[in-house]
């Protein structure tokens, strides 16, 4: 078995969603196809609400800053002039989730928008978190060894927390210790991975982080975080270069703790 032995200086792990804790599938199949079947349902039954208004003026906002990219979807404001008209504009809004969705954006906008519509998901059993079989004993694990657990996804937190909440292994949530998305920067960005020490109260290097997407890993390594990419079955595949630059594992439990020494 491959040993990732974790260096001392390490005291959080820091744990990317899809294609790390989770199958890309279980994104891919299940969330993502709930949310192109309800948009339009869940926009009609909620748009009254100041929660689903502000989810579209951050989608507005965002499509003003894509409108030079191919086949984005204005939204149009609401001026009040009818049912046609608020029909119009939440085709629109359904057309800019499809659009970005077909393109798999990790906007904020979108992400916020999916996050609450899959709470009525979880809540009602239709839709459960799924993890690797190693993910969850491996945490509790490392908790039991003293390490500090977060997650950073582009997930929003309310959708990891639902993920984490309702899912098969039960309510696992105690087993982290907060929770980090898109509002603190995106997972290509070095800066988010200082911003994420810095809400902590730790330094860079005290930092684990374990992802399967090479830019995000490249970008936590640039903050100087300890990164390990995973491979997963369904991951993206890595060209030879990345193989033989990055630490590899397709577990977490090849992860070797300094305490279990
Ligand atoms: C609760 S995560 C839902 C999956 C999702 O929307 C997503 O974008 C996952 O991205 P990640 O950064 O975890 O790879
Ligand atoms: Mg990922």
């Amino acid at each position: 078995m491959v040993v990732f032995a974790v260096p001392a200086e390490v005291a959080v792990i820091l744990l990317d969603i899809e294609g790390t804790t989770t199958p890309i599938t279980y994104v891919k199949d299940t969330l993502f196809p709930y949310i192109r079947d309800n948009v339009k349902e869940y926009l009609c039954a909620h748009w009254e609400e100041e929660e689903c208004q502000q989810d579209i003026s951050l989608l507005r906002k965002q499509a003003e800053e894509d409108s030079n990219l191919d086949g984005v979807v204005p939204i149009p404001l609401e001026t009040g002039n009818g049912e046609d008209e608020v029909e119009q504009v939440i085709q629109a809004v359904v057309d800019n989730v499809h659009w970005q969705m077909s393109l798999d954006r990790k906007t904020t906008a979108l992400k916020q928008l999916q996050g609450h519509m899959w709470r009525a998901a979880y809540a009602t059993g239709l839709m459960k978190g799924e993890f690797f079989q190693d993910v969850v004993p491996a945490i509790r694990k490392w908790r039991e060894a003293g390490m500090k657990v977060y997650i950073y996804s582009s997930g929003s937190v309310e959708a990891q927390k639902l993920l984490f909440g309702y899912s098969t292994e039960g309510d696992i949530l105690e087993l982290f210790d907060g929770h980090f998305d898109t509002k603190i920067g995106h997972k290509v960005e070095s800066e988010s991975y200082r911003r994420i020490a810095s809400s902590i109260g730790c330094s860079t290097n005290n930092v684990l982080f374990l992802t399967d997407v090479t830019r995000e890993a490249n970008a936590a390594e640039e903050a100087d975080m300890h990164v390990a990419v995973v491979v997963r079955p369904g991951n993206a595949g890595l060209t030879d270069d990345e193989k033989s630059y990055y630490s590899l594992i397709t577990s977490f439990s090849e992860l070797f703790l300094p305490s279990s020494t």
